[in-house]
C-alpha cells in the first residue's frame, strides 16, 4: 500500500532529511516511526501526503507514484489520507460539529449528511457531547481527537499522524492513542510518529529513523503484554 524506495530528500544542498530510505506498510499495518528530533519522521510522513517530493527514489502511495503525481492529482490522492499534523489545528471561529463538518463540505457533501457523519465520527472518538463546544475550550487531548474525528470522518484507507500525543500528559496520550488504534482495530493503515518510548513497548512495528536513515525495524506478530 505504502512503498519507499531508495528515497532521499535533500531541502538544500546542505540538509539531508532521509537518505537511501526503503520501507514498504502493507495494508491494514500499524506503525510507529521514532527517533531523535530531527530525524525525518515528519519528512517521511509528509512524502506520503505529497506534501513533499522525493529528491531522489520512488514513492508510491495505493499506487500514485508520488514524485510523479501532478497537482491537480492531490485532491484525489488525499481523499484517502486522513492527516493529524500539528500545523493543521482546528478553526477557532467554529465548534468542533463544524470543524469536523468540514472536509465533507469541501468535497460537496450536503450540509445534513455532513453533520450525521461528522457526529458519527465525533461519537468514535468519544466526544459526542463537546460538538456544540469552541475548539479552543477543550484540553489538548479533546482537541487532538477532534483532529483525528475530523481526519477520519472521509473515511480515509490511511491515517498518518505526526507526534499526535506530543505535550499531552499520560491519560490524554493513552485516550489519542486509544482512538488511532481502533481506527487500525477497522482495517485503517496507521503511521505514527512519535518520542513516546511507552507506546513502542505495545506497538507490533517499529521503524527508528536517526539523521535521515532507517537505523532499526523490526515488526512482532502478536503485542507484548505490559506487566
Ligand atoms: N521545510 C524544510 N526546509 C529545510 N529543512 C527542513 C524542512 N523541514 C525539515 N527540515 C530539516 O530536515 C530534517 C528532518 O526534519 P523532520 O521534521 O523530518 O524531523 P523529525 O524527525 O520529524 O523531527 P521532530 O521530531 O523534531 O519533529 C531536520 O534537519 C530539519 O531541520
Amino acid at each position: 500500500m505504502i512503498e519507499f524506495r531508495q528515497v532521499s530528500k535533500k531541502y538544500t544542498q546542505n540538509v539531508t532529511a532521509l537518505s537511501d530510505i526503503t520501507l514498504s506498510v502493507n495494508k491494514g499495518e500499524l506503525v510507529f516511526l521514532a527517533g531523535p528530533s530531527g530525524a525525518g519522521k515528519s519528512t517521511l510522513l509528509k512524502m506520503i501526503a505529497a506534501m513533499e517530493r522525493p529528491t531522489e527514489g520512488t514513492v508510491i502511495v495505493s499506487g500514485h507514484d508520488i514524485g510523479r503525481i501532478k497537482n491537480s492529482g492531490l485532491p484525489y490522492l488525499r481523499r484517502n489520507l486522513g492527516l493529524i499534523f500539528q500545523q493543521q489545528r482546528l478553526l477557532s471561529d467554529r465548534n468542533v460539529l463544524a470543524n469536523v463538518m468540514l472536509p465533507l463540505i469541501v468535497c460537496g457533501a450536503s450540509r445534513s449528511d455532513a453533520e450525521r457523519r461528522a457526529r458519527a465520527a465525533l461519537d468514535k472518538v468519544g466526544l459526542l457531547d463537546k460538538a456544540s463546544s469552541a475548539p479552543q475550550t477543550l484540553s489538548g487531548g479533546e482537541q487532538q481527537r477532534v483532529s483525528i474525528a475530523r481526519a477520519i470522518v472521509n473515511r480515509p484507507q490511511i491515517i498518518l499522524a505526526d507526534e499526535p500525543t506530543a505535550n499531552l500528559d499520560r491519560e490524554s496520550a493513552n485516550k489519542v492513542l486509544d482512538a488511532l488504534k481502533a481506527f487500525h482495530a477497522v482495517g485503517v493503515t496507521c503511521l505514527i510518529s512519535t518520542h513516546d518510548e511507552q507506546f513502542l513497548d505495545t506497538a507490533t512495528r517499529v521503524i527508528y529513523l536517526d539523521h535521515g536513515k532507517i537505523i532499526e525495524s523490526w515488526r512482532r506478530t502478536t503485542p507484548q503484554v505490559m506487566a
